[in-house]
């Protein structure tokens, strides 16, 4: 198979992360004879020092000419000052509204292995935890219009929340699609007590949730869904939320499978088009220190093959070859734990590669 692959390496640990991606890639298209073509476009604070701007037009179009898009991270202290249109987040959002990508994916598992990197108690881990944050992505508050104006004598900042149902419809119908293939099971995570949005939310998810007579649908309140994700993680199957509730709570999920190091993500819209991420920002205090965790990375590389290219041999391998590797003690700083070996990121996307 031959595919063309975008490729943004981005700031701070992106090109680490994304280089220990590519070896593992590089060694799928060695054993299974495929062809990956990789094209590179600058996003974020790389893009900022060399245009001006954190992702040009062109770096969009050549983008959306893509099969796929393999992204590390952006953003740094360097550029922390910046005005917010012209930060390196801002160019992420930018291509994920560009390229539609309004489905963002992010599953949180326990490797077995992992347990003891988990800080919850035996307990609570009990078997471990499977779950997969389906979050919506080109809606709400990162989206609505803002402003920060002078008003009597003090400045004011506003940010507005807004979701139409349509929005809501679509990302619900991702949702309980994902359950049908998983446990059966969704809990819509809103602040219905307060929000009109949140309102609106939970009456389109019940709609769509009266398709899917065979998925379960529970309505939780995100701050309770906060508490419940670290009493009882065993409860969730698929988390079906909004933006910024998504953002948060995939941070949190991904913290009880043992670190944000393991959490990859699918950036999706209704093609088989979509853009594959670490959950993670750029770690800029460890940047360029070879101590990254590229697993997450590269578990996104693995669902890139999976979802836009329809190599599931081929991603059950990658994602065996992290099982294996963890499996044989081999552990980055940031999942260390006792009589496990410590290794760097490059060691790391070596013995994942080797493995494959
Ligand atoms: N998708 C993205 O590009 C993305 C996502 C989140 C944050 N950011 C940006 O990244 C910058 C730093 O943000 P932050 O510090 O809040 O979050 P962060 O995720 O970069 O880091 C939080 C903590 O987790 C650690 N960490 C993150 N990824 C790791 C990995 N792969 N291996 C080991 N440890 C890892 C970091 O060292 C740090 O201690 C900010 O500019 C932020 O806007 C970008
Ligand atoms: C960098 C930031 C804009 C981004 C987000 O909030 O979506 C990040 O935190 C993420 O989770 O992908
Ligand atoms: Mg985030």
């Amino acid at each position: 198979m031959e595919k063309n692959i975008v490729l943004i390496k981005g700031d701070g640990i992106g090109p680490e992360i994304v280089d220990e991606a590519l070896k593992v890639l590089d060694k799928v298209c060695e054993k299974y004879g495929h062809t990956f073509r990789y094209t590179r476009i600058l996003m974020g604070g790389e893009s900022i020092d060399e245009y001006g701007v954190p992702l040009t037009d062109e770096a969009l179009d050549t983008a959306k000419a893509a099969d796929a898009v393999l992204l590390g991270s952006v953003g740094g202290p360097k550029w922390d000052d910046l005005p917010g249109h012209l930060r390196p987040e801002k160019g992420l959002l930018a291509i994920r509204k560009g390229l539609g990508l309004f489905a963002n994916v992010r599953p949180a598992y326990l490797y077995p292995e992992l347990k003891a990197a988990c800080p919850l108690r035996d307990e609570i881990i009990g078997d471990g935890f499977d779950m997969v944050v389906m979050r919506e992505l080109t809606g709400g508050l990162y989206f609505g219009a803002r402003e920060t104006v002078e008003q009597d004598g003090q400045m004011v900042a506003k940010d507005t929340l807004t979701y139409s149902e349509e929005e809501i419809r679509r990302i619900a119908v991702k949702g309980f699609d994902i359950a049908r293939k998983r446990r059966n099971k969704v809990i819509s995570v809103d602040k219905a007590n307060v929000l009109d949005s949140s309102r609106l939310w939970r009456k389109v998810v019940h709609e769509v949730a009266a398709s899917y007579p065979d998925v379960e649908c529970v309505d939780m309140l995100v701050d309770n869904c906060a508490m419940q994700l670290v009493k009882d993680p065993k409860q969730f199957d698929v988390i079906l939320t909004e933006n910024m509730f998504g953002d948060i709570l995939s941070d949190e999920a991904s913290m009880v499978t043992g670190s944000i190091g393991m959490l990859s993500s699918a950036s999706l819209n209704e093609t088989k088009f979509g853009l594959y991420e670490p959950s993670h920002g750029s770690a800029p205090d460890i940047a360029g220190m070879d101590l990254a965790n590229p697993i997450a990375t590269i578990l996104s590389a693995a669902m890139m093959l999976r979802y836009s290219f329809d190599l599931d041999q081929e991603a059950d391998a990658i994602e065996n070859a992290v099982k294996q590797v963890l499996a044989d003690g081999y552990r980055t700083g940031d999942i260390m734990s006792d009589g496990c070996k410590q290794v760097g990121c490059k060691e790391m996307g070596d013995l994942i590669a080797e493995r494959v």
